[in-house]
């Protein structure tokens, strides 16, 4: 359990650079098994690596288990809710981002903002690609939610937000010069620009756009708990979901790319095929294309499972719970290592190494009991199919059109959340130039 107080909350924040699993869970679990506890920020946790143990706590969410985010993360994103609330967050985001939206609506309008992004990366000297893809998601999202214009915005919005989504993971001391105070400062602009325009909206209630705000707007006048400032909780919250995440797995579908040529080949014959097949050249990317990607899918499951985006699924143990004969007390947290699975090398052969072809032997069952990037149960994630959507659209049209190069960077970091230490920058230009 470590020391007083902190525990081992040390030496699970010393990076690791790599993209095996942490050593701070190697070691425990060669040490003491599958299923360890440990003391971390000041909370006893049980840590666990055990598939079996692993669905049952999923399944048991709102029985014996509840969510639970770190003090920092809950105080900064109260949205994520339990009950109804998060029922409704869940409905909202999928009417928005989910299947239907992204066949009947985003796929084109992605494929527009990623042709534009490329075309304007062309005319530059180098990209760091975190910082270009994050301020993409930002606009776009914002777009989606209530007609956000970044080109006629006052201020550069997505860096403000990138800087308190990097104040997240610091020490949580709000001084003047702090990371954490910036984060904090950056983090009640973006909230106060998102608060005016729900003001602007509760004031004007005769116009209908049909946007994700005008949806939560309308669902005030039936949902008790959706006030002015939840939504604009909501919005924030969600932004965040899509920003980070994303831009993670974008960064490291072309560090891995471009550290095997022979996979952007494959990858690039598949979306050559794909515009080789099409009756109208100036036609935009259809759904049957898009489901047509076998091989750009594989590539995106490669990524989440080597990138272990989210390190770990959280809860909070409301009721005893028994295990093989041991008691996690009501009180406890659960870390539910999902990384652990995902790089055992029983299910997946030589488990770092980038190998797209991997799944084409993976049976659905082996994947859903060991692959769970999107979390599970009740609370799976509501912008897998969006997130998914999109990289594959930012492949299809990088592959196709564009080529780039690394210039320098990419070198991962672990925090435990996947970083790059200096970025990622490349150059990108237009194949027929
Ligand atoms: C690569 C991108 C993403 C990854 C890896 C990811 C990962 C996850 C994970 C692991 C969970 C489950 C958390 C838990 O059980 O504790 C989750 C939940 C959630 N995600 Fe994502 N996410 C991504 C993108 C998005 C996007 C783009 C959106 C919004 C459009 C989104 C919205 C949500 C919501 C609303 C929940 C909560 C669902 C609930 O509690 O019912 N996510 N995500």
């Amino acid at each position: 359990m470590g020391f007083p107080l902190i525990g081992e909350t040390i030496q699970l924040l010393i990076p690791s650079r790599s993209l095996d699993l942490h050593p701070f869970i190697k070691i425990r679990v060669q040490r003491y098994g599958p299923i360890f506890r440990t003391s971390v920020v000041g909370r006893p946790v049980v840590m666990s690596t055990d598939p079996k143990f692993n669905h049952y706590i999923i399944t048991e969410e709102g029985k014996s288990v509840e969510l639970w985010y770190l003090d920092t993360f809950s105080k900064m994103l109260p949205i994520y809710g339990v009950g109804s609330i998060q029922k409704y967050i869940r409905n909202i985001a999928l009417s928005h981002f989910g299947v239907e939206s992204i066949r009947e609506r985003l796929l084109p309008q992605v494929e527009q903002i990623v042709q534009k992004t490329l075309r304007s990366w062309s005319t530059q000297k180098s990209v760091e690609l975190k910082h270009a893809t994050s301020s993409m998601l930002f606009d776009f999202t914002l777009k989606q939610m209530f007609g956000y214009d970044s080109e006629n915005s006052p201020e550069k919005l997505s860096d403000k937000f990138a800087n308190f989504v990097h104040g997240l993971m610091s020490l949580p001391l709000n001084i003047p010069g702090t990371t954490y105070h910036k984060c904090l400062k950056d983090q009640k602009e973006v909230l106060s620009m998102m608060r005016g325009i729900v003001k602007e909206r509760l004031a004007s209630p005769d116009k209908h756009r049909g946007d994700f705000l005008d949806h939560a707007i309308q669902d005030m006048k039936t949902e008790n708990f959706l006030t002015e400032d939840f939504i604009v909780q909501l919005m924030f919250g969600i932004l965040f979901g899509t920003f980070e995440p994303i831009s993670a797995v974008l960064v490291l579908t072309l560090k891995l790319l471009s550290d095997h040529p022979l996979i952007v080949e494959e990858l690039t014959a598949e979306h050559e095929a794909i515009l080789r097949n099409r009756h109208n050249p100036d036609s935009s990317l259809s759904w049957d294309e898009y489901k047509s990607m076998t091989f750009t899918l594989n590539v995106i499951n490669e990524v989440l499972r080597l990138g272990n985006v989210a390190p770990g699924l959280l809860r909070r143990v409301t009721k005893d719970i028994k295990f093989n004969g041991y008691i996690v007390p009501a009180g406890w947290d659960i870390v539910l290592v999902t990384p652990a699975l995902q790089l055992n090398p029983e299910t997946f052969k030589d488990p770092i190494a980038f190998n797209p072809s991997r799944w084409k032997g993976l049976d659905s069952y082996t994947i859903s009991k060991n692959f769970m990037p999107f979390g599970g149960g009740i609370r799976q994630c509501a912008g897998a199919d969006y997130s998914r959507a999109v990289v594959a659209t930012f492949l299809h049209i990088l592959v196709s059109k564009y080529r780039w190069t690394k210039i320098k960077g990419g070198n991962i970091v672990r925090k435990p959340i996947l970083d790059f230490e200096g970025g990622l920058e490349i150059e990108v230009s237009e194949k027929n130039k």
